[in-house]
């Protein structure tokens, strides 16, 4: 990676004892619900599941952290709870800045809305003024390479276009933390390429940027930092690459 500029000590992105647990089950059958009641409702109906248990991370200016583990280590409920979009049940959040990013591809997309529309309500969601967005329109667009296809309803893009659309609005709202979660894998070879090389443009100038892959090698060429994660817990903090050992070395004594 070229230019990147060296972590500043401020902290711009702090979890601190973070919990977040699910409902598995709300419901039981009948006979279950019956003997509940019958016992004076005693005890819990819903089984209840810990996503995340104890969960502290701190990430300073301009860094650059990848989120790694196996399948349902609770990645991806951290970006929500770092974006906002998830409340932690016990533990506190604190970011510094503008957060912006790919969590969930175009969450904030109207589906009877063509793309222009789409655009100003998802750049606005994700705090730019009518002006920045007016300012920035056509090189939104133009990032996306959707051409013709801006004033379609995005019900009828493919998911690749959708990603296109929702990536290039992304990147264009300027964050100070940059949230990636997987989508990369959506876009074509050249798009991929495309969003890779913006990213590390963001690193270089000094964002912050957490990203959720389970690609290894894209990892290393985008992150200095590598988390990983396990049941809900931080097992390895250290290099990206450093942390990519360790997962491997790991998956290795689990098979
Ligand atoms: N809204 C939800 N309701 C119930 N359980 C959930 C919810 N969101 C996540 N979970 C559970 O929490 C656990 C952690 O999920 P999470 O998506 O954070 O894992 P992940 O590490 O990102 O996994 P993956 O690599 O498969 O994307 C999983 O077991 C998942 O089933």
């Amino acid at each position: 990676m070229t230019d990147r500029t060296p972590p500043g000590q401020e902290v711009v992105l702090r979890l601190d004892h973070v919990t977040k647990e699910f409902v598995l089950r709300h419901t039981r059958s009948l006979k279950e619900a019956l003997v509940w009641l019958v016992k004076g409702r005693k005890g819990d109906l819903s089984a209840k599941f810990k996503a995340l248990e104890d969960l502290s991370l701190t990430v300073h200016d301009g860094e650059s952290v990848a989120l790694l583990g196996l399948n349902g280590s609770g990645k991806s409920t951290t970006l929500k709870i770092i974006s906002g979009v998830m409340r932690p049940d016990t533990g506190t959040i604190g970011v510094r800045g503008r957060v912006a990013g790919l969590i969930e591809v175009g969450a904030g997309f109207h589906l009877d809305l063509p793309g222009r529309d789409n655009v100003y309500l998802n750049a606005a969601i994700l705090g730019m003024t009518k002006e920045e967005i007016d300012a920035k329109f056509d090189d939104i667009v133009a990032f996306s390479e959707i051409g013709d296809f801006i004033d379609t309803e995005v019900k009828f893009y493919s998911s690749g276009m959708y990603l296109r659309l929702a990536f290039a609005v992304a990147v264009h709202t300027d964050p100070d933390v940059f949230l990636v979660d997987e989508i990369l894998a959506v876009g074509d070879e050249p798009f991929q390429r495309k969003c890779i090389a913006r990213i590390q443009e963001l690193v270089s100038r000094g964002k912050t940027l957490v990203v959720v892959s389970h690609d290894l090698e894209l990892v290393q060429q985008i992150c200095e930092r590598g988390v990983v994660m396990e049941k809900g817990r931080m097992v390895f903090d250290g290099t990206c690459a450093e942390a990519v050992g360790f997962l491997r070395e790991r998956n290795r004594g689990a098979a």
